[in-house]
């Protein structure tokens, strides 16, 4: 049997005020493979210090702390992996620099990228976005066989991202996404992000 679909939770693109103890309480709310710090705005000092309060919390849950767009701050704060887009930089040099720990690279809706990616030694594929979200102002519009193809020809596990909810993932899963990747279906659940990793994993559950 595959490997069962797991839930990757990325932070808020802002850090609210007491994140440290919400964060705390949703991996302790189900399961949490990846726990992606993707703070785009805020200055390298900021960054820093957010791996340093957020990675034991995670670390200490066995979930992997990842961070985004920045190989040589992941490296040099102990962090377990980074995720890497298109335009985030040399993806080799990230490799030869992050030996051992993950590397993630954001593949959009490309069959070639992803080949490409998969090549190059990347540890997952991330396609997407599946749907509408207000998290980013996503380009590019990926759809499940784009997750079929992949499951079928490669063993590099892939990631979905993008306006995915518990209410919309049971396609996704079903067509073979490793793990989804979410901010809004946490973070702006209307009863909070424990009730929002509760509802994903219980709909991730029942799509299986
Ligand atoms: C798991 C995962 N997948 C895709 C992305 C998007 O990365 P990128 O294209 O570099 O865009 P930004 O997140 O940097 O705005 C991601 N972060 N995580
Ligand atoms: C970072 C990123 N990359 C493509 S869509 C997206 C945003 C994901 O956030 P949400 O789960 O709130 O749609
Ligand atoms: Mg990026």
């Amino acid at each position: 049997m595959d490997d069962p679909c797991r839930l990757y939770l990325i932070t808020p693109p802002v850090l609210p005020g007491g994140f440290a103890d919400q964060l705390a309480a949703a991996l302790d709310a189900g399961d949490v493979a990846c726990l992606q710090l993707r703070l785009k705005d805020a200055p390298r000092d900021a960054v820093k210090r957010a791996v340093e309060a957020l990675r034991p919390i995670a670390q200490a849950r066995d979930v992997a702390f990842i961070l985004n767009d920045d190989a040589i701050l992941a490296a040099e704060l102990g962090c377990d992996g980074v995720h890497l887009g298109q335009q985030d930089g040399d993806h080799a040099g990230a490799r030869m620099l992050l030996s051992g720990k993950i590397l993630g690279i954001t593949c959009h809706d490309s069959r070639h990228l992803a080949m490409l990616a998969g090549e190059m030694g990347a540890d997952y594929v991330a396609f997407g976005a599946f749907f509408p979200t207000s998290t980013k102002d996503a380009k590019f519009r990926a759809t499940t066989d784009l997750l079929e193809w992949w499951s079928e020809i490669a063993e590099i596990p892939c990631v979905a991202i993008g306006g995915i909810t518990a209410e919309n993932c049971a396609p996704l899963v079903r067509a073979g996404a490793d793990f989804l990747a979410v901010v809004g279906a946490v973070w702006n659940h209307p009863d909070g992000p424990v009730a929002g990793v509760r509802a994903m994993n219980a709909a991730i559950a029942a799509a299986a």
